[in-house]
């Protein structure tokens, strides 16, 4: 469906022009729609597919504009080569903007578009020497005169520019949403701590996102030039950016052409309410509030067809899957130490699990368990000691690191992408196999839907290793707690672990399903596959387990086979407090 929608788009731009042969100022409408599409895409690729609000995207089309503006009134340039410069700087504002605030968060984010934008108001209003300021920078209409001399007019081919700028920049964003990057984005946009532990690093994707967005708001706000003939600082407004982010949440957030039905609504609508001329604004707005309160989703949820946004699995092969681990690796911690202001959460820890061993970590509530789990798979630093992992230093790094060298981890809440089904969610942890290039994901040759295949084919492979072939096309969200936990796994495993780390994954499963996770869990070190797990199920753990690490108040108490611990003494106290007696010691069993 997509890809028609970009052909039928591709369509419009031969016959639009030529059906408008007579009329430019519908042809003119029509490309201001196209422009308005356009803008909204960008908007819609940070808001609704990275989940960064933006409220000032106008710094980004006002610098595509400007930039066009100058190249050929300074510079002399023909406009169409400056058309497809102007998104560079726009881009690089845009990977600056993302740069600075991707590390703190959304809310930063929105602020510094929000500023970035005024600053460039600013700027263009004062430095008359260059924009002319409010008396605004004059440019030339951009006559071809080789296309003029076939009979078409102007409009026609500006008309038929825009239409095919806008199928060209949604045929870039179908691929990257359909790609790794993309679908790293859904991820990072639900937590980038569930990103990173699957080995997405959430910074640089971020900043790749809104480099983008800024590029394609650039293009917009150079496309607009030849329609205004007149750039002033207006271009910059806190209202155009509004502009933007109204145009992708009332077409439809996170879907390719809902942008494009909120263009066509903001470009079209004011002009069909002309006749009530002084109203117009006042319905327009409520038009636009109407939508928004009554359909959520956006204007694309009216034409199902359009949404086009979920991808289905493929048959699963017959038979058992062939997943392959990596070679197993020792992790090993020399006396970690952790503290968090005057607590000491985990004391002078050492530790190594071998290669293929499946090993527990057990101890009381607050024993440290969870922070020792952090330390190990790079997502805290300790304030004394190492991680190494196969002889790496994995304490420094970032957790994406230590999830590229197969330190692999989950989370005692489960951590999903609820909208997107449990094949989508999979899928996209495949990354971590062979991240890609955002170059690849958009050349996609032929080595490319190769890989592309193969990561379908693994993510396959991890459903059905997990049992949930049946919930393959299943939203994550809509799984019981049981189905959510092995999605949980599966993904982990997706990520081509060599060491598998799971913070209590039989928290809250009844009998069966725990029993289910242990055959799971004993079939993955049988597969090669080295498993440290966290869990309170004691009798699961003195069963499943080849070793138990046990910890108490953040120091090292105990560590051997389930009988050596069971026995042991001070183990025992740890549990059931200093008046406990020998028949107590059943409670571990
Ligand atoms: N980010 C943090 N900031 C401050 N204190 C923390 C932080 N994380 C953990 N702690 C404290 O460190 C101690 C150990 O916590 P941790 O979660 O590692 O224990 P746990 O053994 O996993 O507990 P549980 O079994 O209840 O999950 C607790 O006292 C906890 O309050």
């Amino acid at each position: 469906m997509m890809r028609s929608g970009i052909a039928l788009i591709l369509a419009a731009a031969v016959v639009l022009p030529l059906a408008l042969s007579g009329n430019a100022y519908y042809s003119g409408l029509a490309a201001y729609a196209a422009i308005l599409g356009l803008f909204g895409l960008s908007v819609n690729l940070t808001v609704g597919y990275l989940g960064y609000i933006s409220f000032g995207h106008a710094a980004f089309y006002g610098l595509g504009a400007y930039a066009a503006g100058l190249l050929v009134t300074k510079r002399g340039f023909n406009f169409w080569l400056a058309l497809l410069l102007a998104p560079l700087p726009a881009a690089a504002l845009g990977a600056l903007v993302g740069f600075a605030s991707a590390r703190v968060g959304g809310a930063y984010f929105a602020i510094a578009t929000l500023t970035t934008a005024e600053i460039l108001r600013l700027v263009a209003a004062n430095w008359m020497d260059m924009t002319r300021g409010p008396l605004g920078l004059l440019v030339q209409r951009p006559r071809v005169a080789a296309i003029e001399s076939f009979g078409l007019v102007f409009h026609q081919y500006y008309l038929a520019i825009c239409l095919l700028v806008l199928a060209l920049s949604l045929e870039i964003v179908r691929r990257l949403i359909k790609s790794p990057v993309g679908r790293s984005w859904a991820t990072i946009r639900e937590s980038s701590a569930l990103a990173e532990s699957l080995g997405m690093p959430a910074v640089r994707q971020r900043v790749v996102n809104i480099a983008l967005s800024g590029a394609l708001a650039g293009l917009a706000g150079a496309l607009f030039v030849p329609r205004t003939l007149v750039l002033t600082p207006e271009l910059f407004s806190p209202t155009l950016s509004a502009t933007g982010l109204l145009i992708a949440i009332l077409g439809g957030k996170a879907t390719l052409f809902g942008p494009l039905l909120g263009g066509l609504t903001f470009a079209l609508l004011p002009e069909v309410l002309r006749f009530i001329d002084e109203y117009r604004i006042a319905i327009f707005a409520l038009v636009l509030l109407l939508v928004v309160r009554l359909q959520p989703s956006g204007l694309v949820a009216f034409i199902p067809r359009l949404r086009g946004d979920v991808v289905k699995a493929p048959a699963f092969p017959a038979g058992d899957p062939a997943l392959q681990f990596r070679p197993a690796e020792t992790l090993s911690a020399t006396g970690l130490t952790r503290r968090f202001g005057g607590l000491t959460a985990v004391e002078d820890i050492s530790l190594a699990i071998a290669p293929r061993e499946l090993v527990g970590i057990i101890g009381p509530n607050g024993a440290g368990k969870t922070t020792c789990l952090s330390l190990l798979s790079g997502f805290l630093s300790p304030s004394e000691g190492a991680v190494t992992f196969g002889g790496v230093t994995i304490s420094d790094g970032a957790p994406h690191a230590a999830a590229r060298s197969g330190l692999i981890r989950t989370f005692q809440q489960t951590a999903v992408t609820p909208r997107n089904s449990v094949y989508e969610n999979v899928l996209a942890a495949t990354y971590n196999r062979q991240p890609e290039h955002v170059w690849a994901c958009l050349i996609q040759n032929a080595a490319y839907r190769k890989r592309e295949a193969q990561r379908a084919a693994q993510a396959m492979a991890c459903i059905a290793l997990v049992g949930l072939r049946h919930r393959a096309d299943d939203l994550a969200g809509s799984l019981p707690y049981g189905e959510l936990k092995m999605l949980s796994i599966a993904a982990a495993l997706a990520a081509n672990p060599r060491l598998l780390l799971l913070d209590e994954p039989a928290a809250g499963l009844n009998h069966t399903e725990a029993n289910q996770l242990s055959v799971l869990l004993r079939k993955l070190r049988d597969l090669g596959l080295t498993v440290g797990v966290i869990d309170h199920n004691l009798r699961m753990m003195m069963a499943l387990c080849d070793r138990i690490i046990v910890l108490d108040r953040g120091r090292l108490l105990a560590s051997g086979s389930a009988a050596e611990v069971r026995a042991n003494p001070a183990v025992i106290k740890a549990y059931l407090g200093p008046g406990w007696n020998k028949g107590d010691a059943h409670a571990l069993s």
